[in-house]
């Protein structure tokens, strides 16, 4: 048997189409842009390609794009300063700061300083908190596109119902781990958390209907950890060597072992393809959610 690939590419396409709309409508009814601010600190390779991509799918989607590029050495103060300015700047409507930040910076204290109403990575701890007490809130991006491709996988099932569901969520990381645990909680799945130190984890793994990898180890989830039909959500970019492809080259790997897994699964997102599209999807739709609410407009329903 050989799962079906959940095409996070085409479905994040999809949501960037609703938002357009929703942006469009905005700008008709109301006359104004939504605004999205991403702040990038430092010249990390990666951060530079994600950010480039953020810019362009903003503009694509008919929104502002507002970008501030600082040195490495900036220190926190001042990058405190500018998103305190951002805050106050009624034109922006969300704004990001690219994660890692150099290591002289405390990332905490910078998420802090962020208008939680701004806040479209949902990692404000005001956002974690109404994710824990169910309440509306900006809901992180990466865990929001891991429940939609789930939703996805089971859209000819139940509908898109998770309602009752066994998922095992592998990683507790803040950014991914609690909150997507947290938001499977909110759509009636019954979650286990496992992590390093859970005994028995392939037998957990095999219990599981949906199975969210977010360990940031590659490969780590084998094909015959999993119950057969069960839906694979690949959270994990990791790069490696890929003497095959030439010497010094690369290659995107998940958390799971696609080539083993996609033989038992019942639906498997790859990588890439799979959440990293749904990511930057999400945040588009987070800044439109953002920019009504601040305004006191109805939320669209961005799907
Ligand atoms: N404040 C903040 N918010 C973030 O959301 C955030 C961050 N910092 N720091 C870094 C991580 C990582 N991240 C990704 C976004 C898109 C892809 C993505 O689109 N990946 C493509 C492939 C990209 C490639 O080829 O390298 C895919 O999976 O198909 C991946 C990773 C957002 N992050």
């Amino acid at each position: 048997m050989s799962a079906t690939l959940i095409d996070g590419k085409a479905r994040a396409a999809r949501l960037r189409e609703t938002v357009a709309r929703a942006a469009e409508k905005l700008k008709h009814d109301e006359g104004f842009e939504p605004g999205l601010a991403v702040v990038l600190v430092g010249e990390d390779p990666a951060s530079q390609v994600y950010v480039a991509s953020k810019v362009r799918l903003t503009k694509e989607c008919g929104m502002r794009s507002i970008e501030h590029i600082l040195p490495t050495d900036t220190n926190q103060a001042d990058l405190v300063a500018l998103v305190e300015k951002l805050n106050a700047d009624p034109g922006v409507d969300g704004i990001l700061v690219q994660m890692p930040l150099p290591k002289h910076i405390d990332s905490d204290a910078v998420v802090l300083a962020i208008d939680p109403a701004k806040d479209v990575d949902g990692l404000h701890p005001v956002n974690a908190g109404r994710i824990v007490l169910g309440k509306p809130g900006l809901v992180p991006c990466t865990p929001q596109g891991c429940v939609i491709l789930a939703k996805e996988a089971f859209a000819d099932k139940t509908g898109g119902d998770l309602s009752g569901f066994d998922a095992l969520v592998l990683g507790r990381s803040i950014l991914v781990g609690k909150p997507v645990a947290l938001l499977l909680q909110n759509e009636n799945c019954t979650v286990t958390m496992a992590h390093s130190r859970t005994r028995d984890l392939e037998a957990a793994c095999r219990r599981a209907d949906i199975v969210i990898a977010a360990v940031g180890r590659p490969r780590m989830v084998k094909g015959d950890w999993l119950k057969p039909g069960a839906c694979v959500i690949d959270v994990g970019i990791n790069r490696v060597p890929a003497p095959e492809k030439g010497e010094g080259k690369t290659r995107l790997v998940g958390d799971v072992d696609f080539e083993t897994a996609v033989e038992v699964a019942g639906a498997i997102t790859p990588v890439p393809g799979g959440v990293g599209p749904m990511t930057i999807a999400c945040l588009l739709a987070n800044t439109i959610r953002a920019a009504c609410k601040r305004r006191g407009l109805a939320i669209p329903e961005l799907g």
